[in-house]
């Protein structure tokens, strides 16, 4: 079980809802991916506007735990006020904060992302910060109160995977909140990788909404976190530098 806060969660995938290629495909993807929760940035929905598009239309909305995201805030009180609008159009109070201090990095403003989650821990919220993978920032979000911490592996959207391997697994060692890795993973393996590290969840979007297949993809992403966290438990074995025979010898009457 993933606990967040007041929450429990059954999967350990948390799924993007979009640049899917449509809205069929978005739900097929969704539903193969058996993600309990769904993130989805507060400036894209019409909460107010019932007449405009919805991009969740598609899914059965029942079914899981919808995470509202402040992407596209530049600043904690950006931040701030997407999420307080989020949680007054009656969507739960969990909220993702993202503040981005780069355009073309996309990395999250470290002291922005601190102010904001600061400021909705006070208001009472459920808040998972993204960060990077900076492992005294991971500390200090922590220390604040956040209830989940989501160091990047790599630029969101980039798909190259964990880049820094050793950071993540300091913070999934000091964190005594869950850790959930997010963006940049690019194939089921960066998945699983991170998992088997030992964060306690992924949260994924572009590796599934542009892969070739993305229904095949999502269904990939379940499986790869679900290995990934067995391997994690079940304890992998040491690396040695010299071999060691799968079938010993020893105590048989062998030439
Ligand atoms: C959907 C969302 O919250 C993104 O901001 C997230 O960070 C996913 O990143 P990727 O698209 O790289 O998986």
């Amino acid at each position: 079980m993933l606990k967040i806060g007041s929450y429990s969660f059954k999967s350990r995938l948390l799924l993007g809802t979009g640049k899917y290629p449509d809205f069929d495909i978005q739900k097929q993807a969704v539903d193969v991916s058996d993600t309990d929760i769904l993130t989805f940035a507060v400036r894209r929905m019409n909460i107010f506007e019932a007449s405009q598009p919805n991009f969740l239309e598609k899914l059965d909305l029942e079914r899981y735990t919808l995470l509202p995201n402040t992407a596209g805030a530049k600043t904690a009180e950006e931040a701030v006020r997407i999420a307080k609008l989020a949680k007054a159009s009656g969507l739960c109070d969990m909220i993702k904060v993202e503040v981005i201090g780069c355009w073309k990095t996309l990395l999250p403003d470290p002291v922005e992302t601190l102010k904001a989650t600061e400021e909705l821990l006070k208001e009472g919220f459920t808040v998972l910060p993204y960060t990077s993978d900076d492992v005294v920032l991971a500390r200090k979000l922590e220390e604040l109160g956040s209830h989940a911490i989501m160091p990047g592996a790599s630029p969101i959207g980039s798909g190259q995977g964990i880049i820094n391997e050793l950071n993540l697994s300091f913070i999934i060692d000091q964190a005594n909140v869950p850790v959930i890795v997010d963006a940049g993973i690019g194939s089921p393996a960066d998945a699983t990788k991170a998992m088997e590290l030992g964060a306690d969840g992924v949260l994924l979007n572009t590796a599934v909404s542009d892969a070739k297949d993305p229904v095949k993809m999502a269904h990939a992403m379940k499986l790869a976190i679900e290995a990934g966290r067995l391997g994690y438990e079940a304890g992998r074995i040491e690396k040695k530098s010299y071999a060691s025979a799968s079938s010993p010898t020893e105590g048989m009457s062998v030439n």
